[in-house]
């Protein structure tokens, strides 16, 4: 299994601060930075684009930034958010008219790209892909909002994708998003995933760092 990597939703984040936020999280031991795009149209929420990603990179941020679009149509936030300095491109196969052109359109512009799957999404719209992905994040909640619990059926889905990556041979991170928390991060991981956001649970806490700490210590419990 490869390093397990956590990454803070900057959604939870308090936005009046949010370079400090960002500091901050990042000082406490975030690899990194998780940023929910939402568009009001392919869910119920709005939330940051591309300047936002821009000025945390002005900012100083250098830590890789995870940009998971929830948005539609997704192929024009792709060159923004590459200039802007995203690491890693994530999107909905649903909310695109062509998987396999976004996915190239992303790589092309440098960036590392993966598809997001729903609670309800099928698995199978990564079969003809895998080549082109780096990263598969499966949601445990419904995207829009954040401080929802965990859907527990995402264990078995999760079971599912880590047979998939690794009966393919690709390189590629399987990453989880939703009601990620101290508590079921252990069997979260033993169940395949190796990148971790979780949003609320670290940014309402009062010191980062302890529940850092405390994932990645359940984490090495569930791997031993
Ligand atoms: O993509 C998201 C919602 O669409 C958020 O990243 C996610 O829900 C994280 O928040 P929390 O850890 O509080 O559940």
């Amino acid at each position: 299994m490869k390093e397990c990597l956590i990454a803070p939703s900057i959604l939870s984040a308090d936005f009046a601060r949010l370079g400090e936020e960002v500091d901050n999280v990042l000082a406490a031991g975030a690899d990194v930075v998780h940023f929910d795009v939402m568009d009001n149209h392919y869910v119920p929420n709005l939330t940051i684009g591309p300047m936002v990603c821009k000025a945390l990179r002005n900012h100083g941020v250098t830590a890789p930034i995870d940009v998971h679009l929830m948005v539609s149509p997704v192929d024009r936030m792709i060159a923004d958010f590459a200039e802007a300095g995203a690491t890693y491109i994530t999107f909905h196969p649903e909310a695109s008219d062509h998987i396999d052109r976004s996915l190239q359109l992303i790589k092309s512009a440098g960036c590392k790209a993966g598809l997001v799957f729903n609670p309800a999404t099928p698995l199978h719209y990564m079969d003809y892909v895998m080549d082109k992905l780096d990263v598969v994040l499966l949601m445990s909640v419904n995207p829009g909002f954040g401080g929802q619990s965990f859907i527990p059926a995402t264990l078995d889905k999760l079971r599912e994708a880590r047979k998939k990556i690794d009966e393919s041979g690709y390189d590629i991170r399987l990453e989880i998003d939703g009601g990620v928390k101290v508590d079921n991060i252990g069997e979260i991981y033993a169940a395949g995933a190796d990148m971790f956001v979780a949003g609320s649970a670290i940014f309402n806490a009062t010191d980062y760092k302890t529940v850092i700490d405390d994932m990645r210590a359940e984490i090495a419990k569930a791997g031993s």
